[in-house]
C-alpha cells in the first residue's frame, strides 16, 4: 500500500487533517499510536542489537506517546530501557496519556539524563507538533547526546525540525535514522532537516492510502512518475526537426564555455538540433570548440527576428555567460513567446526590470522555465525570499504565481513549482554536483525537454532528475564536461 504514497509529501497540516479523517471513519487512534511506537522499537532493535541501554525521551503530545510505546515494547523484550520526559507525565492527554500509563517503567525529569557509552537514545520529544523553538531544558539534552556521540532514533521527525519547512527551530537532534509514519513531510527533504534525518524509514501504521492521498495536496517527491508519461510519450525515431530545435546564446568572446555547456548537454538530452548562437567577436573561439552543435552569428534584435522566421526552432536557453543588462532583456523578451529557459545573466538582467518580463510570461502563451539558484531568486524576487515564514516550496510557489513562470528553485533540495502551485522537492543529487557549469548542463537539459514538446513543469522536473542521476553516475570527480557524458536515457 505505501507504494501509492511512495512519491507523496504529505505537510503536517494534511497529516492532521488525515489523522481526523482515520479517527472519523472509525480506527482507532490508539491502535495506530501502537503501531507507531512498535515501529520504533522494531528499528531500534535492528539498527542497534549491541545496544547497553535504550534511553527514550519523550515530549508532552502524541510524539511522546509513541515514545511511551517503544519504551514498553523495548523493555517487554528484555532491553534496558529508561524513559526521561520533557514536561509533567500527568499533564499528557489522550492516546499520550494512556501510552504513558500503560508503560510499566519509572519516569524521570528530561534534565536528569547524563549519557553513557552504549545508550541509544530514542527521540520522541516533538514531532508534527512542533510549533516554536524548542524549550530550554531540550538544548542541554541536546548537546549532550552530540557530545557523547550517541545514536539517536527519531520519532517522525528528529524534535527541533520543522515538518513543514525543514527549518531548524532553534536546535535540534541529528538522528542516525527516523521512522516516520504514511509518508514524508517536506521537513524530510528540505535541508537542513533532511540531513538531520539520517536514514528515513517510512513506516505503515494502518491508515488506508486512499485517506491519505485524498488529503495530499500537489506536493511530491521529484521521481519520474511525476513526470514519465510525458517522457515516454517522446519517439526517439522521430524526425530530428520533430525532436526540437534548441537556440542557445552565448555570451561574448570572453565568456562563451558556459553557453556552449547547455548546447552540449542540450544535444544529449535529446534536443534533435542545438543551434548556438554568437555575437561576431565570439564566432572565431566558438567555431573552433563546436562539431555537432551548429553555429550562428547574430548580432541584434533585427538578426534575431529574421532567425526567428523560422518556427522550427523551437526553444532557447538564455542566460549561461551571456551578460547582464539591456541585450539580454531585449532577446528574453523575443522568446518568450517560444519556450525559453532564464539562466544566470538572464534573469538577473531582469532584477529592476521584471514586471515586463512577468506581463510577457502571463500573455505571450509561450512556456518560460527559470532556475535561480538563492542568490538569484533572492535578486529577482526579494521580497518572498526575505517571507521568513516561507518554506523553500512556498517560495518557489510563490515566485511561480509571481513571475507565470515554473520556477527551478535551485540547491541541495531543489524544489520545481509551477504557477498552478504543483511542486516537486529533488531529492537525487549528490553533493559533488555543486560544481562549476553544472547549472549551465541543467538549463541545456530543460531546454532539450522544451524543444521536444514537453510541458515546462515536467520539462524542468525531468530535467532535475536526469541532472541529479547524471551526477551520481558521473561520481565525485565530476567535471561539467562528465556530467554531460552521463546524462541518463529519459525513462
Ligand atoms: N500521523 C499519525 O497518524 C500519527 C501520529 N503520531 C505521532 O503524533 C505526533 C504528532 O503529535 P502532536 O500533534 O501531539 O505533536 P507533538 O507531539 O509533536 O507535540 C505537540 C505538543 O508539544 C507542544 N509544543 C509544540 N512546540 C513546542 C515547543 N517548542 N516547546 C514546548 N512545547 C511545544 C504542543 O503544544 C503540544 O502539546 C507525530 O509526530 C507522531 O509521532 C502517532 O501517535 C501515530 C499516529
Ligand atoms: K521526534
Amino acid at each position: 500500500m505505501l507504494d501509492a504514497l511512495q512519491n507523496v509529501l504529505v505537510t503536517p497540516a494534511e497529516m492532521t487533517a488525515i489523522d481526523k479523517a482515520a479517527a472519523d471513519s472509525g480506527i482507532d487512534s490508539f491502535t495506530l499510536m501502537r503501531s507507531a511506537g512498535m515501529a520504533v522499537s522494531a528499528a531500534a532493535l535492528r539498527l542497534f542489537p549491541e545496544a547497553l541501554r535504550f534511553v527514550v525521551l519523550c515530549g508532552p503530545g502524541n510524539n511522546g506517546g509513541d515514545g511511551y510505546v517503544a519504551a514498553s515494547a523495548l523493555a517487554d523484550g528484555g532491553a534496558d530501557v529508561a524513559v526521561f520526559a520533557l514536561g509533567k507525565p500527568e499533564a499528557l492527554k489522550g492516546d499520550a496519556a494512556r501510552a504513558q500509563r500503560a508503560c510499566p517503567l519509572s519516569v524521570q525529569p528530561l534534565i536528569a539524563y547524563e549519557p553513557q557509552v552504549g545508550d541509544v537514545v530514542i527521540d520522541a520529544l516533538f514531532g508534527a507538533g512542533l510549533a516554536r523553538d524548542l524549550p530550554e531544558e531540550a538544548y542541554e539534552t541536546i548537546e549532550r547526546v552530540s557530545e557523547g556521540r550517541i545514536p539517536v532514533i527519531a520519532v517522525d521527525l528528529p524534535s527541533g525540525v520543522d515538518g513543514r519547512t525543514g527549518e531548524v527551530r532553534g536546535t535540534s537532534f541529528t538522528a542516525a535514522h527516523t521512522v516516520t509514519f504514511m509518508a514524508r513531510k517536506p521537513g524530510h527533504l528540505l535541508m537542513p532537516g533532511r540531513v538531520r534525518c539520517g536514514a528515513l524509514e517510512v513506516f505503515d501504521i494502518g491508515i488506508p492510502a486512499r485517506l491519505v492521498s485524498e488529503r495530499a495536496g500537489d506536493l511530491r517527491i521529484n521521481t519520474p512518475a511525476a513526470w514519465g508519461s510525458h517522457a515516454s510519450a517522446l519517439d526517439p525515431a522521430t524526425h530530428k526537426y520533430r525532436r526540437g530545435h534548441l537556440g542557445v546564446l552565448s555570451g561574448g568572446s570572453l565568456s562563451t564555455g558556459a553557453a556552449r555547456l547547455s548546447a552540449a548537454a542540450g544535444l544529449a538530452a535529446g534536443a534533435g538540433l542545438v543551434t548556438l548562437v554568437s555575437p561576431a567577436e565570439a564566432l572565431a573561439v566558438n567555431a573552433s570548440h563546436l562539431t555537432a552543435v551548429m553555429l550562428r552569428e547574430i548580432r541584434d534584435t533585427e538578426d534575431l527576428a529574421t532567425w526567428l522566421k523560422d518556427k522550427r526552432v523551437n526553444a532557447f536557453v538564455l542566460g549561461p555567460g551571456f551578460g547582464v543588462g539591456k541585450k539580454a532583456r531585449d532577446f528574453a523578451l523575443m522568446l518568450c513567446d517560444r519556450a525559453l529557459v532564464l539562466d544566470a545573466d538572464g534573469m538577473t538582467s531582469f532584477e529592476k526590470a521584471r514586471a515586463e518580463l512577468f506581463e510577457r510570461a502571463a500573455n505571450s502563451g509561450g512556456r518560460l522555465v527559470m532556475t535561480p539558484h538563492e542568490g538569484e531568486f533572492a535578486r529577482l524576487f526579494p521580497e518572498i525570499a526575505a517571507d521568513a515564514a516561507l518554506s523553500k516550496i512556498e517560495k518557489a510557489q510563490a515566485a511561480a504565481r509571481l513571475s507565470h513562470a515554473v520556477i527551478v528553485y535551485k540547491g541541495p533540495d531543489t524544489v520545481v513549482a509551477a504557477p498552478s502551485g504543483r511542486a516537486v522537492v529533488n531529492a537525487n543529487a549528490p553533493p559533488s554536483l555543486a560544481t562549476a557549469g553544472s547549472g549551465d548542463v541543467l538549463a541545456g537539459i530543460v531546454g532539450a525537454h522544451l524543444a521536444q514538446g514537453m510541458p515546462a513543469f515536467e520539462a524542468a522536473a525531468a530535467a532535475v532528475w536526469r541532472h541529479g542521476e547524471a551526477g551520481t553516475r558521473a561520481g565525485r570527480g565530476m567535471t561539467a564536461e562528465t556530467l554531460i557524458e552521463n546524462i541518463p536515457p529519459l525513462p
